[in-house]
């Protein structure tokens, strides 16, 4: 029979599955607190009675709920030094000092991560949002379930995208999802989210991305953009929680002099948008450098197109879109005339501009694939990954692909070239296949389909037609 401890840290099986709890006092009863469930949620749902230290074949005062009562119970003291546990007797144990340098791989077999999505009701957001609780993610050979909480103030998406993801994951996998409308600028909402749960991680899209915009009124974008994230990483260093992927853009590279981008390429901004994804990823450099603790991936998107395959989630921009395929979308759906293909005196094959469209389903992909990167490696430091497929596709091979997926004919006039576009862009795939393990699955015509779907079945967004 084993004397525990105040502070004690025990490792317990349940069906098989080990837990690791730690042995305190509440309210005057000895109590066995699960750390995965506490440290990593701060929740305390899991809160193990006994009826006394003393503890053999483990017998609950009270067994939690669908759980067997007999369990094995024994000390652990592999991990007593890297919990720094302050246990209060209280009416509400609060006070968990989690200076722990959590690493999940020394975890038991099943650990739940508290994902916080900033703007994760967007287009990137909902579809990453949906993979993550669908797909969950390994770590060597352990799958972490996950929670989200979505932080989203809703500018420039709406909460139908939620429940739509809500829809889309099922009604057990919702309960894992929460969302805030809230907004980053405020230190308040930040804070709020983040002194009554612990995250281990936070996957940062919240921010503003319209060029155009961002030329007209650039103090939004630095406020939105730049100041939004400085709160967010000021509150996560003061929770602890020190592993970021953040959303970058191959806008990061300019007019690149040469093709395919890679990311030690040198990087330069065009407009304040381009500025505010540049100084983010330098500010991100710094942080790292300084606190070395730190683990942060950059994601440098290319052009995300395509829509989850069911047709129920899908990008819907505000007003006139200003980027190819919503627009595209929107002619086919009959809510704008025509594209304006902007420069067809390109030095290209058909004269217009080359890009790199990635599927959205496959940066989702690339977003958790960046995650498990941060689990798994201590040494990632900062480090800056492309996703796209590596392929260029020129603007008039999109329309046909569009065209052939949809059965429309999209009506075209050809312009003059949209000033500060750049003739060809397009991704080197091989740091991300390399160091990530992932890889672009979908094609032109997969893009194309599943765009389709969505603008078929929501011609007006998640938006009833006015
Ligand atoms: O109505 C339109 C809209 C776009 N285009 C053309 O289509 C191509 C793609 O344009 P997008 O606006 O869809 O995308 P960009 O490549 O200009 O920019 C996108 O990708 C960049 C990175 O490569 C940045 O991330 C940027 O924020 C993001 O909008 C360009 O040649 C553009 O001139 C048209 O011909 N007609």
């Amino acid at each position: 029979m084993a004397k525990l401890r105040v502070g004690d840290v025990v490792k317990f099986c349940i069906k098989k599955i080990t837990y690791f709890g730690i042995f305190c006092e509440l309210e005057g009863v000895t109590a066995l607190i699960h750390p995965i469930r506490s440290f990593m949620g701060c929740r305390f749902r899991h809160c193990y009675m006994f009826q006394d230290r003393s503890v053999s074949k483990g017998r609950f005062l009270s067994s939690p709920p669908g759980l067997s009562p007999t369990f094995q119970v024994y000390m652990e003291p592999m991990f007593e030094n890297q919990y720094k546990l302050l246990a209060r007797a209280g009416n509400r144990v609060q006070e968990w000092v989690s200076s722990i340098n959590f690493d999940s791989r020394e975890m038991g077999s099943s650990v739940e991560q508290n994902i916080l999505v900033t703007g994760g009701a967007g287009f990137i957001g909902t579809h990453t949002v949906v993979q993550l609780l669908k797909e969950g993610f390994k770590v060597s050979d352990r799958t972490l379930i996950i929670s989200v909480s979505i932080i989203d103030n809703l500018d420039n998406s709406v909460i139908e995208a939620v429940d739509r993801v809500r829809e889309l994951v099922g009604p057990d996998l919702s309960k894992k999802l929460d969302f805030t409308q809230g907004d980053l600028r405020n230190k308040g909402d930040i804070e709020k989210l983040f002194s009554k749960q612990r995250f281990d991680a936070v996957i940062h899209f919240a921010g503003l991305k319209a060029v155009g915009e961002s030329v007209a009124n650039p103090r939004r974008y630095f406020d939105n953009n730049l100041v939004g994230t400085i709160h967010l990483y000021e509150t996560m260093a003061k929770y602890n929680c020190k592993m970021m992927v953040f959303s970058s853009s191959a806008t990061v590279y300019g007019q690149p002099e040469k093709i395919p981008c890679m990311e030690d390429f040198e990087l330069k901004a065009m407009n304040p948008y381009g500025r505010t994804k540049l100084f983010l990823e330098e500010i991100a450099r710094d942080i790292q450098a300084a606190e070395p603790e730190w683990r942060i991936v950059l994601l440098r998107y290319f052009n995300p197109v395509g829509a989850h395959e069911s047709g129920r989630i899908g990008e819907d921009p505000k007003g006139i879109p200003n980027n190819l395929m919503p627009y595209i979308q929107q002619v086919a759906v009959g809510r704008l005339p025509e594209l304006n293909v902007y420069g067809h005196d390109y030095p290209t094959e058909d004269g217009s501009a080359v890009r790199d469209y990635i599927h959205v389903m496959d940066l989702a992909d690339g977003h958790i694939a960046a995650l498990r990167k941060l689990f798994a490696d201590p040494k990632i430091g900062c480090t800056a990954y492309n996703l796209g497929t590596g392929r260029g596709t020129s603007v008039l091979e999109m329309v046909a692909a569009f065209e052939k997926a949809s059965g429309k004919k999209i009506p075209i006039k050809l312009c003059p070239r949209r000033p500060g576009d750049a003739t060809a862009v397009y991704a080197s795939t091989e740091r991300a296949e390399k160091e990530l393990g992932w890889k672009a699955k979908y094609g032109v015509d997969e893009m194309c389909r599943d765009q389709w779907k969505w603008a078929n079945n929501n011609p007006w967004g998640y938006q009833k037609k006015p």
